[in-house]
């Protein structure tokens, strides 16, 4: 029904989707997850047609979306949009009943099966009780609802929902989850959804699309196939454990990363950074619960401002200074009492090439030595730094390609 082929977005510069492949048959449950700003949105636009594709393309029965038109398009697929816009104040059956406006022919009225369809979809959302007020009105959660009331009223064979229940209370959260399920097991209805709500998803959904926040698919298929540690780990940058729900069988994730007091499952670190090639280091450590020590970094360096933020042991170098000895011996002597170093992908020059030295004393300790992606085109050293990571390597460092294979490096190591 609808095809999504290696489909590519992007707004301006910004990258946003990369190389999605997706099919939605009819009568499926799809939840889109992943963390903010990783597209779901942005994908559920593209599905509309109402953002072209950079590159690929959106199929709804073999028509490219962004060509549909818009009577077309809502005759196909209800859209319960994230941020509602209502700006003016008219009455909530008005809104509903707005829903209807691709059945009708030309510019005649209601018709009875209009005002049926109306009634039946605010009696199905709870908001009949709602009818005379006006739309400006509403708590969010209320307007959440209408709005669903909306879509329902369009009686279209697909429903695109975006975030549509995250400002709903657990009560009417719960029973507009069972309302969709009985749509779609009833009357064959698609439902597309957009959440954060992971658990809920995947109790309601039949697949699961999980998105990485730089836009890469992660996963997709059953929530159990979905529902990974790892899976989610990619996706959310936390540690998540997976249990079955009891009753239901579907998987349930529990957040373990954070605050657990017990570095999280991770050595102490010792990081060697600089010029802000240590910043992603220093949070996904951070956020993994580990103990992190850095240095030596020149005062005011992006990286060492983030340290301080952070609240973490550092060597410091006055501004502009190149790293002094007793700088070293510092950094040497927290690296000691450091389970792994790691050697962020820095720019060797020859104000901070000595720091490489805390490195080779760490490999002849046998401190794990972890050289993030290092390049022959980052040392402007003339060759000596790249001399200097290449003995390291050659005395047991180890070359890892980013920071979520530092910290499943670091796992290993504990
Ligand atoms: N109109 C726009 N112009 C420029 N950038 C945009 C626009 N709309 C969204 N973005 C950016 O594109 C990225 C993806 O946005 P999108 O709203 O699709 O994310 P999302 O996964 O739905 O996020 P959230 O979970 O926070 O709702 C974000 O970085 C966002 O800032």
């Amino acid at each position: 029904m609808i095809r999504v082929e290696r489909l590519h977005f992007a707004y301006g510069r910004q990258p946003v989707l990369r190389g999605l492949d997706l099919e939605v048959g009819p009568g499926e449950i799809l939840a889109v997850l992943g963390p903010n700003g990783c597209g779901k949105s942005t994908l559920l636009r593209l599905l509309r047609g109402v953002l072209e594709p950079a590159a690929g393309r959106v199929l709804w029965q073999g028509r490219e979306a962004c060509r549909l038109g818009r009577r077309a398009m809502a005759r196909l697929a209800a859209v319960v949009p994230q941020s509602p816009q209502v700006p003016f104040p008219y009455p909530v059956r008005e809104l509903v009943a707005m829903g209807r406006f691709a059945r009708r022919a030309g510019f005649f009225g209601a018709t009875q099966a209009d005002r049926r369809a109306v009634e039946k979809a605010m009696a199905l959302t709870d908001t009949l009780q709602l009818a005379e007020r006006q739309v400006t009105d509403l708590s969010g959660g209320e307007l959440q609802r209408v709005l669903l009331a909306r879509a329902l009223a369009q009686q279209s064979p697909v429903l695109l929902l975006d975030e549509a229940t995250s400002q709903l209370d657990l009560d009417h959260r719960l029973e507009i989850a069972e309302l969709l399920v009985r749509l779609n097991r009833e009357q064959g209805t698609t439902v597309i959804q957009v959440s954060h709500d992971l658990d809920l998803a995947a109790e309601t959904s039949h697949r699961i699309l999980l998105l990485a926040g730089d836009g890469m698919p992660v996963a997709l298929g059953t929530p159990v196939e979905v529902f990974t540690s790892a899976n989610l780990r990619r996706a959310f940058r936390v540690e998540v454990k997976v249990e079955r729900n009891p009753y239901t069988g579907a998987p349930r994730a529990y957040p373990v990363g954070r605050g657990r007091g017990d570095g999280g499952g991770l050595p102490r670190v010792h990081l060697l950074c600089g010029g802000g090639s240590g910043g992603e280091l220093l949070r996904r450590l951070h956020l993994a619960g580990a103990e992190i020590s850095v240095g030596p970094l020149n005062r005011g360096d992006s990286d060492q401002e983030l340290a301080a933020a952070i609240g973490l042991e550092t060597v410091l170098v006055e501004s502009f200074c190149p790293v002094s000895e007793p700088a070293l011996q510092a950094a040497g002597e927290l690296c000691r009492r450091a389970g792994a170093l790691v050697v962020a992908p820095t720019v060797w020059g020859p104000g901070n090439l000595a720091v490489l030295e805390i490195a080779r004393q760490a490999v002849e300790r046998r401190i794990p030595v972890l050289l993030v992606d290092p390049r022959a085109d980052r040392d402007y050293t003339g060759g000596r730094a790249w001399e200097r990571l290449h003995a390291i390597l050659r005395s047991g460092g180890q070359v890892v390609p980013d920071a979520e294979a530092v910290l499943q490096a670091l796992r290993r190591e504990d």
